[in-house]
C-alpha cells in the first residue's frame, strides 16, 4: 500500500485535459478491502468520447475522455455490481454520452441527468427508459455562470410524478444561504459530498454542525460520503505507516454515516475531473471506506442497500 500512495501522491500534472492523464495513468491499484456482493460506485461520470459526444459550449472545464467501456472495467476491477453514472456541467444538459452508457450497460447502472426548465415530458420519458433517476443542480459557482435556483423548482414540478430525486452540488460556505430553499424541496434531495466541508475545521465545529442538522431536520436528505480525495488536505498520503489516505476527511464522513446510515451513498467519482495535485489510485479510494463505515452493517446499507433503494425500487 505505501508504494501506491508514494506514487500517486508525488505525482504532479494537469489532469483536466483531454490528453491528460489516461496516456500515462498505469490504473488503479486491486483494492485490499473486499465490497460486499452487489455493491453500488454511485457517483462516477463518463465523458465523450469528445469526437462522439461533444462537451458543451458553455463548460468551464474539458475532461479527459472517459469512455463507457473503461468505466465498466473500473467497476470489475475494483469489485462493483453496478454505477449511478452523474452527469457534469462539461456536458451541459446534453445528457447524450450519459444515456449511451446507460444503454450499454445491461441494466447494470442508472443515471442522474441535468435538464433545462424547458425539458418536455416526452424526453424525461425516455430518460427514465434508459435508467436516469434523478436531475442533478450544481451550485459550485467555479462550475456554473449561474446557480439554478430559479429553474429548480419548475423542474421539480415536471420529475416529482416520475419518483426522481434531486442532487444537489454545493460548498459549505453557501449553505446558509440556501438553507431554507434546499429544504423546501419536496423530493428525495441527494447531497454530493457532504456539500463539501472545509476539512481543516472542527467536525464537531458550527460549519459542519449546520450540515449535520440540515440532515436532521430534513429526513428526505441523503448525502454522498464520497470524495475524501477533493476534501482533504493531509492528500492520499499515509500520516503513518498504520493509517490510509485521506485521513483528515474521515471524522467527517464516519459522524455521517454512523448518524444516518440509511441515507448515505459512495462512488469513486472517477475519473475525478478538476483534480490538480494529484490523481487518486480508485483502489486506494475503495480501501478507505472501512475508514468511514466501520461495520458490515453499516457497509452493507451504505453500498448495496441504500444504492439499491433509491436507484433500482421503482
Ligand atoms: O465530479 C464531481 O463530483 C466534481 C466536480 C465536477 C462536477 O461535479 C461537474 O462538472 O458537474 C468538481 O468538483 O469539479
Amino acid at each position: 500500500m505505501a508504494h501506491v500512495i508514494a506514487k500517486h501522491g508525488e505525482t504532479s500534472g494537469d489532469f483536466t485535459k483531454t490528453e491528460g492523464w489516461l496516456d500515462w495513468y498505469d490504473g488503479p491499484t486491486k483494492p485490499t478491502f473486499t465490497l460486499p456482493e452487489g455493491a453500488v460506485d454511485a457517483h462516477c461520470h463518463v465523458f465523450g468520447p469528445g469526437a462522439e459526444f461533444p462537451y458543451a459550449p458553455e463548460r468551464k472545464y474539458t475532461p479527459c475522455d472517459a469512455s463507457a467501456e473503461q468505466l465498466f472495467a473500473l467497476r470489475d476491477h475494483l469489485g462493483f455490481d453496478r454505477n449511478v453514472i452523474v452527469q457534469a456541467t462539461c456536458h451541459g444538459a446534453d445528457n447524450s454520452a450519459l444515456v449511451d452508457a446507460l444503454n450499454r450497460s445491461e441494466g447494470r447502472a442508472r443515471g442522474v441527468a441535468t435538464v433545462r426548465r424547458d425539458v418536455t415530458d416526452q424526453q424525461l420519458a425516455e430518460l427514465h427508459a434508459a435508467g436516469v433517476r434523478g436531475v442533478r443542480f450544481n451550485f459550485v459557482k467555479r462550475l456554473v455562470d449561474r446557480v439554478p435556483t430559479d429553474s429548480l423548482e419548475q423542474i421539480v414540478a415536471k420529475i416529482a410524478p416520475l419518483g426522481w430525486h434531486v442532487v444537489i452540488y454545493f460548498e459549505a460556505e453557501d449553505l446558509p444561504e440556501l438553507y431554507d430553499f434546499f429544504s423546501s424541496i419536496p423530493t428525495d434531495l441527494v447531497v454530493d459530498h457532504m456539500g463539501r466541508p472545509d476539512v481543516t475545521k472542527d467536525p464537531n465545529g458550527p460549519e459542519f454542525e449546520l450540515f449535520l442538522r440540515f440532515m436532521r431536520e430534513n429526513a428526505n436528505v441523503w448525502t454522498k460520503v464520497s470524495c475524501p480525495e477533493r476534501l482533504s488536505v493531509s492528500g492520499p498520503r499515509a500520516l503513518d505507516g498504520e493509517q490510509h489516505a485521506y485521513t483528515d476527511v474521515v471524522p467527517f464522513a464516519r459522524r455521517v454515516v454512523e448518524e444516518f446510515p440509511d441515507r448515505v451513498l459512495w462512488g469513486t467519482d472517477w475519473p475525478h475531473p478538476n483534480l490538480k495535485d494529484h490523481m487518486p489510485d480508485d483502489g486506494l479510494l475503495v480501501d478507505y471506506i472501512p475508514q468511514i463505515a466501520t461495520t458490515p452493517e453499516l457497509q452493507r446499507k451504505l453500498l448495496v442497500d441504500n444504492p439499491r433503494r433509491l436507484y433500482w425500487e421503482d
